[in-house]
């Protein structure tokens, strides 16, 4: 892999948990220069040790709800959805998110994988959601775009996501797991690409980064877990409004390499208690988000996720009360993100005017 751009400095990780993180230690040669920003879910007073020698901001519940008083309601609590609160405190321009339970994989060749380079490598090529590239990602070493590959869609557009898979322990649903129990992914595909304009796909949060900059105010992973009618569907909700949104905009998203060893299965009868709604909503879910055009007046991510909101309400509020809570926590979360991340201008006036954001 070519040296990869140190981006130290522009680039947070951002960790959900309910365990421990003990499995930094593996990580530790690839992650010691960044900045961690854990999320500890669940109960506050449970102390989570960091083992030293990071940089790391944590926060618990507590400080969610001192951050972001009663906004805090659009965080979720006891699912790995929180991670978004630590996507909404960064101030970097990337974010690298990853589970407490995954761990370094290895290449075909025995190698390490250090997935954090290798998703700043898929953040700083551009994307190409117009024209499918056959030899796959045209900017990876070795590769090009292909004979009849149109020259005028060869330069892409900026790249907003990408996705990262995972060995062993594969993202299945709680149905898949049940019924294929034993089943690993062993399949280590060399190869990364974009995602079609116009498609959906099931974004895991699990092994994932995004340029905040470019997206950041559409990666609300909703309303999940404790006191909520459904689970599990965080990352997936997160992803099917940020692809929308990227698509209107010309942002890239794309999947395939780092691979990052997943290993522990969670349960899947509990899963399945989680994901049950989930599976029987996503069939007016899938369609609802296949079937928005928004209009060309949403020029920014926040305009667009207003509008996304509104028909959320609108649309899919028929289907279950839920929703409507939804579109109004996906407001909140926009009023938080605007909050907590002013435009720079909105910034500077406040500065000057004395009005110290604390
Ligand atoms: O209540 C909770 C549960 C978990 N976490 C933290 O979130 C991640 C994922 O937890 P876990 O590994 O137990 O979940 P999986 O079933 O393997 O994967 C799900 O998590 C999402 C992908 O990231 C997606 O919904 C499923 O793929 C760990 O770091 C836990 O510590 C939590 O914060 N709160
Ligand atoms: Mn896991």
């Amino acid at each position: 892999m070519a040296p990869v751009a140190d981006l130290k400095d522009e680039l947070d990780i951002v960790i959900p948990t309910i365990r421990n993180l003990d499995f930094l230690e593996q990580w530790r040669p690839f992650f010691q220069p960044y900045h961690l920003i854990i999320v500890q879910d669940g109960d506050p007073s449970n102390a989570i040790q960091v083992p030293n020698g990071f940089d790391y901001e944590l926060y618990n519940r507590n400080h969610v709800n001192k951050v972001l008083g009663p906004k805090a309601s659009c965080i979720s609590f006891k699912d790995s959805a929180c991670r978004c609160f630590g996507f909404l405190v960064s101030k970097k321009k990337y974010i690298f998110t990853i589970d407490d339970d995954c761990f370094v994989a290895k290449d075909p060749s025995g190698k390490e994988i250090n997935a954090l380079a290798q998703h700043i490598q898929n953040l700083l090529k551009p994307s190409t959601p117009l024209f499918f590239n056959t030899l796959y990602d045209p900017f990876a070493e070795g590769a090009d775009f292909v004979r009849g590959y149109p020259f005028s869609l060869r330069e892409g557009v900026s790249t907003a996501i990408s996705h990262g898979l995972w060995l062993n322990i594969p993202d299945y649903d709680a149905p898949t797991q049940l019924v294929k129990p034993r089943e690993r992914n062993t399949r280590y595909v060399d190869a990364v690409m974009t995602i079609p304009k116009g498609t959906l796909f099931p974004m895991c949060g699990m092994n994932l980064a995004f340029d905040r900059e470019l997206i950041g105010p559409a990666m609300y992973f909703g309303l999940m877990g404790d006191g909520q009618p459904i689970g599990r569907y965080d990352d997936m909700w997160a992803g099917w409004c940020a692809k929308v949104i990227c698509d209107h905009l010309g942002l890239g998203v794309k999947t395939g390499l780092p691979y990052i060893w997943h290993s522990k299965a969670s349960n899947p009868f509990v899963n399945l208690k989680k994901e049950y709604k989930g599976i029987y909503w996503q069939e007016d879910m899938i369609p609802f988000f296949q079937s928005i055009v928004l209009p060309k007046e949403c020029k920014t991510v926040q305009e667009c996720y207003i509008e996304l909101a509104k028909r959320v309400k609108d649309k899919l509020g028929p289907v279950d009360p839920y929703f409507q809570k939804l579109g109004d926590a996906m407001v909140t979360w926009i009023e938080a993100w605007n909050e907590l991340n002013p435009p720079p201008q909105t910034a500077a006036l406040a500065h000057t005017n004395g009005v110290e954001k604390n």
